[in-house]
């Protein structure tokens, strides 16, 4: 799924309203739309405190008002005291309800919270036309409402938030338990400074034009279950395990063999039709008993001193490697005379960064940091939105795929693209959740997904398997190696 910049949405909506429907009836199905998902998702909800801006969000928080209020919820409207110079559709939905007596309304300074899970806040204040940090009165009663323990929902996006860049540091933002966003998902949802206020995210299909759609050019999107599905490809029939490529995983150290042994059960769960660990002799015992279905390569006998190069292969390298002189001598040794994709993890990933030689990464290949690992390799910034800019910059100058690890996991393409995930939960920021991913990444190329789809889909699988797990175990005590059993539930959801 696309995601479009304001501007475009904003075009979007033009584009829309001239074939076809005008913009108060587009208005008017935006605002059907939230209050329907209110009734049928929010069943206690007796009362709606709704605050309303002078641009169209606040048109649309008038006739949710409306809206609600003929569903026999109890309505209070807020509006900033002073001169209201409101857009054309919302001075007509506000016209709509002034009419009704029952709509209480009253001015931002005026609010009382009611403390009532029954009592539902709706910040209809800006959205996507944001223009400027909040200030002034309406800073003042959006940092009341977040103090207020009542739910809190968003119309299209938090009041505060801009679609598609960073907040100032500080600046007040509406913090929502849900936020109904019409059609597409805003690129700021996707970023940890930004997306931890839009708590649940619901979209919500207006009807917008879907010749501009599809038509429209962006850099980003959101990897959805149709992306998945079209990327995925069932195993085929008529096969042997020849057919599902060779994949070798690399590393382990004294004290760190469970890292590859991760990496390497993850590669089997995702389907690798042979799997190797390359690995020290100190992990012998533990990789053939823990993993049978894998062969060994003796590389070492604390360390990897040495990586063999075998054809037809895909190799993952880096989980447990540890950073010893001779592990680092053997790696670049490896990738001078290796040029085919590899996927890069973990200590191979600091090796480099220390050594300064990235450029020895081969074309095509996958990296997977997170930020601390991605700030030693390219460099640091200052929030996530500037780090995905680098790494657009870098995936391009290296041409190849960085998988940057995070809340929302984003894949960044040479081509300068960039497909954040949606799956996945907290439960998963443990140490071993990287190398089963690595594991994941590299079973798909093995089995000749290309890089780019076998970015796509791992990181989504894995997150999926995250969510899975967190559902049996919780967040708090789901393993690592929880998501590599909830690897087969993840495909059997896929293949259904
Ligand atoms: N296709 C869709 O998606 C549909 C979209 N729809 C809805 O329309 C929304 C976009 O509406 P919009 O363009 O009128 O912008 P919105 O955010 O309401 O208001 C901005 C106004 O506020 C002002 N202003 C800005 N920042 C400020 C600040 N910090 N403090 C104070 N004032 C500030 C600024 O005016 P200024 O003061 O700069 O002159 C501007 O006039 C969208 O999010 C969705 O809810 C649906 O109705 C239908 C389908
Ligand atoms: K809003």
């Amino acid at each position: 799924m696309k995601i479009l910049s304001a501007p475009q949405i904003k075009e979007c909506d033009q584009t829309t309203i001239r074939t076809g429907i005008s913009s108060i009836q587009l208005m008017e199905k935006a605002a059907n739309a939230c209050a329907s998902w209110i009734v049928n998702n929010m069943k206690n909800i007796k009362k709606v405190q709704v605050f309303c801006g002078k641009g169209n969000n606040g048109g649309d928080g008038f006739a949710v008002a409306r809206l609600l209020y003929e569903k026999a919820i109890d309505v209070e409207v807020y509006i900033d005291r002073g001169k209201q110079d409101f857009s054309e559709d919302a001075k007509i939905n506000y016209k709509k309800i002034r009419k009704n007596s029952g709509i209480v309304f009253k001015y931002f300074s005026k609010f009382l919270p009611d403390n009532n899970e029954n009592s539902l806040i709706i910040d209809a204040l800006f959205g996507y036309g944001l223009n400027r940090n909040l200030s002034g009165r309406v800073k003042a009663v959006v940092d009341q409402l977040n103090s207020s323990r009542q739910p809190k929902l968003a119309i299209d996006i938090p009041s505060g938030l801009y679609a598609d860049k960073m907040t100032d540091d500080n600046s007040t933002v509406f913090k929502a338990d849900i936020t109904l966003t019409f059609q597409f998902y805003k690129r700021s949802f996707m970023h940890p400074e930004t997306g931890r206020f839009c708590g649940t995210i619901e979209l919500l299909d207006i009807g917008l034009d879907q010749q501009f759609i599809d038509d429209a050019k962006t850099d980003f999107f959101v990897a959805d279950r149709q992306m998945i599905r079209s990327i995925y490809r069932p195993r085929a029939d008529f096969s042997n395990k020849g057919t599902f490529g060779k994949s070798i995983l690399v590393g382990g150290s004294y004290g760190k063999m469970g890292s590859v042994l991760m990496s390497t059960l993850a590669a089997l769960r995702t389907g690798s039709g042979l799997t190797f660990t390359m690995a020290p002799d100190c992990g012998y015992g533990i990789l053939q008993s823990q993993v049978p279905e894998a062969m060994f390569v003796n590389s070492g006998d604390n360390y990897i001193d040495k990586l063999e190069i075998q054809e037809k292969s895909v190799y993952g390298i880096g989980p447990g490697l540890g950073k010893e002189k001779l592990t680092q001598q053997a790696l670049f040794d490896f990738l001078k005379s290796y040029k085919n994709p590899v996927v890069l993890d973990a200590d191979a990933l600091n090796i480099l960064a220390e050594s300064k030689k990235q450029n020895l990464i081969p074309e095509n290949s996958v990296i997977t940091p997170h930020p601390l690992e991605f700030g030693r390799l390219f460099g640091k910034t200052h929030d996530s939105f500037e780090r995905l800019d680098l790494a657009k910059k870098k995936a391009k100058e290296h041409q190849i795929f960085i998988v940057l690890k995070d809340h929302h996991t984003a894949v960044v393409t040479p081509q300068g693209q960039v497909f954040y995930n949606i799956t996945g939960n907290s439960g998963m920021a443990k140490g071993g959740s990287g190398d089963v991913l690595t594991g994941i990444i590299t079973s798909l190329i093995s089995q000749k997904y290309e890089p780019e789809s076998a970015c796509i889909l791992g990181v989504w699988l894995h997150g999926m398997a995250g969510d899975l797990a967190a559902e049996q175990f919780s967040k708090e005590a789901m393993l690592p190696t929880d998501l590599i059993h909830k690897i087969a539930d993840v495909f059997k959801l896929l293949s259904k």
